[in-house]
């Protein structure tokens, strides 16, 4: 399968069952209910508890505060992860080796990701060394893999929309515009879970295959 075209990919999304366009013209995001089961969900929650580490940020911009939840590096050769990214890559139409290796993401109460876009400044110090082999990042795919107690949505600002979590919800979106350069509509704020946790998976996908 090679990768798709931005438009190939939003059509084929939007052919999935369940699968709701967030009404912006400014960027391309779609949402879709129960994308993984409570079981799937859970088994992913226990690996992230098993193998988590402090996140990171590219381009570090001095503020210690910005990511403050912990990641998880899925093991991209352990069958269940495979299956999950074919699962992915069967709703996008992405081919695989344009994906990243999925990464878990963990929130305690009171810790969140400010807001960023998840494409790399192409002006920033750091667009070489990220982007370089790959290019640059084009959709983002993201599940919500619990019922967070209180807190821990994610803010579309510039769009004024809020994705809240869900065990099981698919939220996705095209990091570029028509044109293909990066659309700054895509900044998204991770807000402060305020009681219990929050689990989600990321994944993703860049210009040419990740290597
Ligand atoms: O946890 C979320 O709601 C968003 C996570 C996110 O934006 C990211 O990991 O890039
Ligand atoms: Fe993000």
């Amino acid at each position: 399968m090679t990768q798709s075209s931005s438009e190939s990919c939003a059509g084929r999304l939007l052919a999935a069952p369940g699968m709701m366009r967030v009404p912006s013209p400014r960027l391309e995001m779609f949402v879709v209910r129960d994308f993984l089961s409570q079981a799937e969900c859970n088994g992913l929650i226990a690996r992230i508890e098993r193998d988590r580490r402090p996140s990171t940020i590219a381009d570090a911009n001095g503020d210690h505060y910005f990511r403050t939840s912990e990641t998880c590096d899925l093991p991209m050769d352990d069958p269940e992860i495979v299956a999950l990214d074919e699962k992915l890559c069967a709703l996008s139409g992405i081919g695989r080796p344009f994906g990243e290796p999925i990464q878990g993401q963990r929130y305690e109460s009171g810790q969140e990701f400010k807001a960023h876009t998840d494409y790399f400044d192409p002006h920033g110090a750091d667009f070489q060394r990220f982007c370089s082999v790959a290019g640059q990042r084009t959709w983002t795919f993201m599940v919500y893999l619990n019922d967070v107690e209180a807190g821990g949505a994610t803010r579309f600002k510039v769009i004024d929309k809020t994705i809240q979590p869900e065990r099981g919800k698919l939220v996705c979106w095209n990091n570029r515009r028509p044109d293909g350069t990066v659309n700054p509509c895509t900044l998204h704020h991770a807000m402060k879970v305020r009681k219990g946790l929050k689990y989600v998976i990321t994944k993703w996908y860049r210009e040419k295959p990740w290597g």
